[in-house]
């Protein structure tokens, strides 16, 4: 079985976080572990509280995984603060793993600050070269490049500059756009395309994290960057058109839809 690693905060809801990451792993058949970097109180509402864990914590259930367990793949989430992230840079420039994807989560869907302001620059100079592709909403991407986005073009002159940066593949979310829900991959060279039609829901607590965990577990299956992509953009999809009103703001999305289905638990 392929054992996959999520590095993010904790979110008790159950939306989003490792949580939404260990879902993923499991709907899509692999060994999900977690590392967890804050504890967070939130729910579909907003985020209430949070607590760093310490560097010394965060270093040692990295060794305490890779000391013992092969990593086939391994998403980086919420990092909270300029001394989580030194910390998780320095641990992955020593253990090397080669399937890195960072989702450089900034700010939750309520507004609050899942990642201090003055980390901004730490992230962008430690993490990025370690992954193998960055998977920023619109609102990351405006601030990683500091323009603003409206329009397909703004998004691929955005992946650009982020590329610029020192990532090797820069998938950019449409999600935040008006129309169809629109992703595009750059790697330095070409612009691909992902689009599905936009669903109507407010249930979109934790799609970024399902999203970048669902490629994650795809690379780690040994599909290739544009494989893991196209699926992960379908199972994004799907969980997105069967999301849960659980709560009494933006709900989750399901990630057992399509698993239930084949079983004969869902008609
Ligand atoms: N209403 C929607 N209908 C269909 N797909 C959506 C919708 N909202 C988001 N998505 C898709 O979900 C994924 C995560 O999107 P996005 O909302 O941009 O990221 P984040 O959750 O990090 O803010 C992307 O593939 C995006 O296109
Ligand atoms: C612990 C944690 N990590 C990430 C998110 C972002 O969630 P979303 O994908 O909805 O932007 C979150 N709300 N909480």
């Amino acid at each position: 079985m392929k054992k996959v690693l999520t590095i993010a905060g904790s979110d008790c809801s159950g939306g989003a976080g490792i949580q939404a990451d260990l879902k993923t792993f499991s709907a899509h058949g692999v060994y999900g572990m977690s590392v967890i970097t804050a504890v967070t109180a939130q729910n579909t509402q907003g985020v209430f509280a949070v607590e760093d864990i310490s560097r010394d914590v965060i270093a040692k259930q990295i060794e305490a995984i890779f000391d013992d367990i092969e990593v086939d793949g391994l998403k980086i989430g919420m990092v909270s603060q300029v001394q989580t992230i030194e910390v998780i840079a320095e641990k992955l420039r020593h253990y090397s793993p080669e399937t890195v994807v960072l989702d450089p989560v900034m700010v939750s869907k309520s507004g609050y600050h899942l990642l201090n302001p003055e980390a901004e620059a730490t992230l962008i100079k430690d993490l990025l070269p370690l992954a193998m592709i960055v998977t920023p909403n619109i609102p990351e991407a405006e601030v990683m490049t500091n323009m603003s986005i409206n329009t397909l073009k703004q998004m691929e002159d955005s992946a650009k500059a982020i590329y610029q940066m020192g990532a090797k593949n820069v998938f950019l979310k449409g999600g935040h756009l008006e129309n169809e829900a629109t992703d595009i991959l750059y790697d330095g060279q070409e612009f691909s395309y992902y689009s599905s039609p936009r669903i109507a829901t407010k249930n979109t607590h934790g799609t970024g994290c399902t999203l970048s965990s669902a490629i994650t577990a795809n690379l780690a299956l040994g599909y290739t960057l544009h494989q893991a992509v196209v699926r992960a953009k379908e199972y994004i999809t799907i969980a997105i058109e069967h999301s849960l009103s659980i709560g009494k703001g933006v709900g989750p999305t399901h990630h057992f839809y399509t698993l239930y289905k084949k079983a004969g638990l869902i008609k």
